[in-house]
Protein backbone atom coordinates (compact mmCIF):
# COMPACT_ATOMS: atom_id res chain seq x y z
CA UNK A 1 0.00 0.00 0.00
CA UNK A 2 0.97 3.30 -0.86
CA UNK A 3 0.38 6.55 0.70
CA UNK A 4 -1.90 7.80 -2.40
CA UNK A 5 -3.82 4.16 -1.57
CA UNK A 6 -4.86 6.61 1.74
CA UNK A 7 -6.31 9.19 -0.66
CA UNK A 8 -10.00 7.43 -0.85
CA UNK A 9 -10.33 7.19 2.96
CA UNK A 10 -8.60 10.29 4.05
CA UNK A 11 -9.32 12.64 2.21
CA UNK A 12 -12.63 12.87 3.26
CA UNK A 13 -11.69 12.58 6.73
CA UNK A 14 -9.25 15.43 6.51
CA UNK A 15 -12.11 17.51 4.95
CA UNK A 16 -14.44 17.43 7.32
CA UNK A 17 -12.14 17.55 10.18
CA UNK A 18 -10.75 21.11 8.63
CA UNK A 19 -14.25 21.99 8.05
CA UNK A 20 -14.63 21.56 11.73
CA UNK A 21 -11.59 23.80 12.23
CA UNK A 22 -12.63 26.62 10.10
CA UNK A 23 -16.18 26.43 11.87
CA UNK A 24 -14.66 26.66 15.45
CA UNK A 25 -11.56 27.93 15.38
CA UNK A 26 -10.17 29.44 12.37
CA UNK A 27 -7.15 31.08 13.50
CA UNK A 28 -5.62 27.44 14.87
CA UNK A 29 -2.61 26.58 13.20
CA UNK A 30 -3.28 23.32 11.03
CA UNK A 31 -0.80 20.24 11.40
CA UNK A 32 -1.67 17.93 8.71
CA UNK A 33 -0.19 14.41 9.05
CA UNK A 34 -2.60 12.11 7.67
CA UNK A 35 -1.55 10.61 4.38
CA UNK A 36 -1.23 11.44 0.87
CA UNK A 37 0.33 14.85 2.72
CA UNK A 38 0.94 16.01 -0.62
CA UNK A 39 -2.94 16.24 -0.96
CA UNK A 40 -4.36 16.15 2.21
CA UNK A 41 -2.62 19.60 2.56
CA UNK A 42 -4.22 21.35 -0.49
CA UNK A 43 -7.39 19.65 0.15
CA UNK A 44 -7.62 21.59 3.35
CA UNK A 45 -6.46 24.64 1.47
CA UNK A 46 -9.46 24.30 -0.88
CA UNK A 47 -12.30 23.60 2.09
CA UNK A 48 -10.09 26.76 4.20
CA UNK A 49 -11.12 29.19 1.42
CA UNK A 50 -14.50 27.90 0.40
CA UNK A 51 -15.01 28.62 4.29
CA UNK A 52 -13.41 32.20 4.00
CA UNK A 53 -11.00 31.48 6.19
CA UNK A 54 -7.94 30.72 4.59
CA UNK A 55 -4.67 31.41 5.84
CA UNK A 56 -1.85 29.77 4.16
CA UNK A 57 0.78 30.92 7.04
CA UNK A 58 -1.63 28.20 9.64
CA UNK A 59 -1.98 25.48 7.15
CA UNK A 60 1.00 22.59 7.57
CA UNK A 61 1.93 19.04 6.04
CA UNK A 62 4.02 17.85 8.54
CA UNK A 63 7.05 16.20 7.39
CA UNK A 64 9.36 16.53 10.67
CA UNK A 65 9.91 12.88 10.36
CA UNK A 66 12.23 12.92 6.84
CA UNK A 67 13.90 15.25 8.79
CA UNK A 68 14.07 13.27 11.34
CA UNK A 69 14.98 9.95 9.37
CA UNK A 70 17.30 12.21 7.62
CA UNK A 71 19.72 13.13 10.98
CA UNK A 72 19.50 9.74 12.37
CA UNK A 73 20.56 7.95 9.09
CA UNK A 74 23.24 10.42 8.19
CA UNK A 75 24.21 10.28 11.65
CA UNK A 76 24.44 6.41 11.78
CA UNK A 77 26.69 6.45 8.75
CA UNK A 78 29.07 9.51 10.06
CA UNK A 79 29.07 8.28 13.28
CA UNK A 80 27.96 11.90 14.70
CA UNK A 81 25.66 12.85 17.37
CA UNK A 82 22.54 12.68 16.26
CA UNK A 83 21.34 15.93 18.33
CA UNK A 84 24.32 17.75 16.55
CA UNK A 85 23.04 16.61 12.66
CA UNK A 86 20.27 18.85 10.31
CA UNK A 87 19.52 17.51 7.09
CA UNK A 88 17.33 19.86 5.23
CA UNK A 89 14.40 18.02 3.50
CA UNK A 90 12.49 19.07 0.77
CA UNK A 91 9.73 18.53 -1.86
CA UNK A 92 6.53 16.43 -0.59
CA UNK A 93 6.22 13.26 1.51
CA UNK A 94 6.02 10.34 -0.25
CA UNK A 95 8.25 8.00 -2.31
CA UNK A 96 10.71 10.71 -4.68
CA UNK A 97 9.07 13.68 -3.63
CA UNK A 98 10.82 13.55 -0.37
CA UNK A 99 14.35 14.79 -1.12
CA UNK A 100 16.79 15.31 1.72
CA UNK A 101 19.68 18.01 0.51
CA UNK A 102 22.54 16.51 1.86
CA UNK A 103 24.77 18.63 0.52
CA UNK A 104 22.94 21.15 3.04
CA UNK A 105 23.86 18.30 5.75
CA UNK A 106 24.77 20.39 9.45
CA UNK A 107 27.61 20.09 10.74
CA UNK A 108 29.60 19.97 6.73
CA UNK A 109 29.31 16.14 5.85
CA UNK A 110 31.71 14.73 2.90
CA UNK A 111 29.52 11.77 0.99
CA UNK A 112 31.00 9.80 -1.82
CA UNK A 113 28.27 9.38 -4.78
CA UNK A 114 27.11 6.15 -3.79
CA UNK A 115 26.76 7.09 0.01
CA UNK A 116 24.27 10.02 -1.19
CA UNK A 117 22.38 8.12 -3.61
CA UNK A 118 21.98 5.29 -1.01
CA UNK A 119 20.93 7.90 2.04
CA UNK A 120 18.48 9.62 -0.20
CA UNK A 121 16.64 6.18 -1.32
CA UNK A 122 16.60 5.06 2.12
CA UNK A 123 14.98 8.43 3.40
CA UNK A 124 13.04 8.03 0.56
CA UNK A 125 11.31 4.78 1.40
CA UNK A 126 11.59 4.59 5.21
CA UNK A 127 8.28 4.74 5.88
CA UNK A 128 7.07 2.53 3.14
CA UNK A 129 9.56 0.13 4.67
CA UNK A 130 7.61 -0.08 8.02
CA UNK A 131 4.34 0.07 6.53
CA UNK A 132 5.01 -3.01 4.25
CA UNK A 133 6.71 -4.32 7.71
CA UNK A 134 3.67 -4.04 9.55
CA UNK A 135 1.53 -5.81 6.88
CA UNK A 136 -1.55 -4.00 6.78
CA UNK A 137 -1.91 -2.80 10.69
CA UNK A 138 -0.72 0.39 10.26
CA UNK A 139 2.28 2.52 9.58
CA UNK A 140 5.18 3.91 11.45
CA UNK A 141 3.33 4.81 14.96
CA UNK A 142 5.94 6.23 17.54
CA UNK A 143 8.19 7.75 15.46
CA UNK A 144 5.16 9.60 14.06
CA UNK A 145 4.14 10.63 17.28
CA UNK A 146 7.48 12.08 18.08
CA UNK A 147 8.33 14.24 14.62
CA UNK A 148 4.59 15.38 15.36
CA UNK A 149 5.38 15.98 19.08
CA UNK A 150 8.45 18.18 17.57
CA UNK A 151 6.45 20.23 14.86
CA UNK A 152 4.03 20.93 17.72
CA UNK A 153 6.53 22.38 20.17
CA UNK A 154 8.71 24.21 17.88
CA UNK A 155 5.27 25.66 16.56
CA UNK A 156 4.36 26.64 20.32
CA UNK A 157 7.74 27.94 21.46
CA UNK A 158 6.80 30.69 17.93
CA UNK A 159 3.41 31.55 19.53
CA UNK A 160 4.90 31.81 22.58
CA UNK A 161 7.49 34.48 20.74
CA UNK A 162 10.69 32.35 20.51
CA UNK A 163 12.10 33.98 17.42
CA UNK A 164 14.73 31.20 16.06
CA UNK A 165 12.14 28.25 15.42
CA UNK A 166 12.77 26.96 12.04
CA UNK A 167 11.10 23.39 10.75
CA UNK A 168 10.68 21.70 7.55
CA UNK A 169 7.02 21.75 6.62
CA UNK A 170 4.89 21.44 3.17
CA UNK A 171 3.14 24.46 3.25
CA UNK A 172 1.57 26.77 0.44
CA UNK A 173 5.11 28.17 -1.15
CA UNK A 174 6.59 30.03 -4.18
CA UNK A 175 9.88 28.39 -3.54
CA UNK A 176 9.73 26.69 -6.90
CA UNK A 177 6.38 26.74 -9.16
CA UNK A 178 4.32 24.30 -7.75
CA UNK A 179 1.95 26.01 -5.34
CA UNK A 180 2.47 23.68 -2.54
CA UNK A 181 6.35 22.55 -1.95
CA UNK A 182 8.13 21.42 1.66
CA UNK A 183 10.88 23.49 2.59
CA UNK A 184 12.77 25.05 5.56
CA UNK A 185 10.34 27.76 7.03
CA UNK A 186 10.69 30.13 9.56
CA UNK A 187 8.00 30.26 12.05
CA UNK A 188 6.52 32.94 13.96
CA UNK A 189 3.66 33.95 15.70
CA UNK A 190 1.46 34.38 13.15
CA UNK A 191 2.83 31.01 11.66
CA UNK A 192 5.34 30.39 8.51
CA UNK A 193 7.07 33.82 9.00
CA UNK A 194 9.38 33.32 5.72
CA UNK A 195 9.93 30.25 3.25
CA UNK A 196 14.17 29.84 3.37
CA UNK A 197 14.64 29.91 -0.03
CA UNK A 198 18.43 29.98 0.19
CA UNK A 199 18.86 26.04 0.81
CA UNK A 200 17.13 25.69 -2.91
CA UNK A 201 20.41 27.60 -3.98
CA UNK A 202 23.82 26.12 -4.61
CA UNK A 203 22.36 22.38 -5.02
CA UNK A 204 23.99 19.82 -6.27
CA UNK A 205 23.42 18.10 -10.06
CA UNK A 206 22.36 15.04 -7.87
CA UNK A 207 19.76 17.19 -5.97
CA UNK A 208 18.71 19.54 -9.24
CA UNK A 209 18.27 16.34 -10.97
CA UNK A 210 16.41 15.10 -8.03
CA UNK A 211 13.85 18.80 -7.89
CA UNK A 212 13.14 18.34 -11.76
CA UNK A 213 11.93 14.81 -11.26
CA UNK A 214 9.68 14.88 -8.07
CA UNK A 215 8.20 18.03 -9.75
CA UNK A 216 5.59 15.45 -12.04
CA UNK A 217 4.54 13.92 -9.11
CA UNK A 218 4.62 16.47 -6.50
CA UNK A 219 1.87 18.14 -9.27
CA UNK A 220 -0.14 15.32 -9.58
CA UNK A 221 -0.93 14.74 -6.29
CA UNK A 222 -1.92 18.63 -5.36
CA UNK A 223 -4.18 19.02 -8.50
CA UNK A 224 -5.94 15.64 -7.28
CA UNK A 225 -6.26 17.30 -3.90
CA UNK A 226 -7.68 20.64 -5.18
CA UNK A 227 -10.03 18.54 -7.82
CA UNK A 228 -11.30 16.59 -4.68
CA UNK A 229 -12.13 19.86 -2.88
CA UNK A 230 -13.64 21.35 -5.32
CA UNK A 231 -16.16 18.84 -6.11
CA UNK A 232 -17.37 18.22 -3.04
CA UNK A 233 -18.85 21.54 -1.15
CA UNK A 234 -17.97 21.98 1.93
CA UNK A 235 -21.21 21.72 4.88
CA UNK A 236 -22.44 25.00 6.02
CA UNK A 237 -21.50 25.63 9.80
N1 LIG B 1 3.13 12.52 7.93
C1 LIG B 1 3.79 11.52 8.50
O1 LIG B 1 4.99 11.61 8.78
C2 LIG B 1 3.10 10.24 8.85
C3 LIG B 1 3.80 9.21 9.49
C4 LIG B 1 3.12 8.04 9.82
C5 LIG B 1 1.76 7.93 9.51
N2 LIG B 1 1.13 8.94 8.87
C6 LIG B 1 -0.30 8.89 8.57
O2 LIG B 1 -1.02 9.06 9.78
C7 LIG B 1 -2.31 8.43 9.66
C8 LIG B 1 -2.54 7.48 10.82
O3 LIG B 1 -1.64 6.39 10.70
P1 LIG B 1 -1.72 5.17 11.71
O4 LIG B 1 -0.69 4.19 11.32
O5 LIG B 1 -1.73 5.72 13.11
O6 LIG B 1 -3.15 4.59 11.32
P2 LIG B 1 -4.10 3.67 12.21
O7 LIG B 1 -5.02 3.01 11.22
O8 LIG B 1 -3.31 2.85 13.17
O9 LIG B 1 -4.89 4.73 13.08
C9 LIG B 1 -5.85 5.59 12.50
C10 LIG B 1 -6.77 6.06 13.63
O10 LIG B 1 -7.69 7.03 13.09
C11 LIG B 1 -8.98 6.78 13.64
N3 LIG B 1 -10.00 7.33 12.73
C12 LIG B 1 -10.53 6.75 11.65
N4 LIG B 1 -11.47 7.55 11.10
C13 LIG B 1 -11.50 8.68 11.84
C14 LIG B 1 -12.29 9.88 11.77
N5 LIG B 1 -13.20 10.06 10.82
N6 LIG B 1 -12.08 10.82 12.70
C15 LIG B 1 -11.15 10.65 13.67
N7 LIG B 1 -10.39 9.53 13.79
C16 LIG B 1 -10.57 8.56 12.88
C17 LIG B 1 -9.05 5.26 13.76
O11 LIG B 1 -10.03 4.87 14.70
C18 LIG B 1 -7.62 4.93 14.23
O12 LIG B 1 -7.53 5.00 15.63
C19 LIG B 1 -2.29 7.74 8.30
O13 LIG B 1 -2.87 8.61 7.35
C20 LIG B 1 -0.82 7.57 8.02
O14 LIG B 1 -0.53 7.40 6.68
C21 LIG B 1 1.77 10.09 8.55
O1 LIG C 1 4.96 5.74 4.76
C1 LIG C 1 3.82 5.85 5.14
O2 LIG C 1 2.84 5.52 4.44
C2 LIG C 1 3.56 6.37 6.52
C3 LIG C 1 4.22 7.65 6.84
O3 LIG C 1 3.95 8.66 5.91
C4 LIG C 1 5.68 7.54 7.10
O4 LIG C 1 6.44 8.31 6.52
O5 LIG C 1 6.08 6.70 7.92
Amino acid sequence: MTRDDLFNINASIVKTLVEAVADNCPEAFIHVISNPVNSTVPIAAEVLKQKGVYDPKKLFGVTTLDVVRANTFVAQKKNLRLIDVDVPVIGGHAGITILPLLSKTKPSVSFTDEEIHELTVRIQNAGTEVVEAKAGAGSATLSMAYAAARFVESSLRALDGDGDVYECAYVQSDVTDLPFFASRIKLGKKGVEALISSDLQGLTEYELKAVEALKGELKSSIEKGIGFAQKQPVAAA
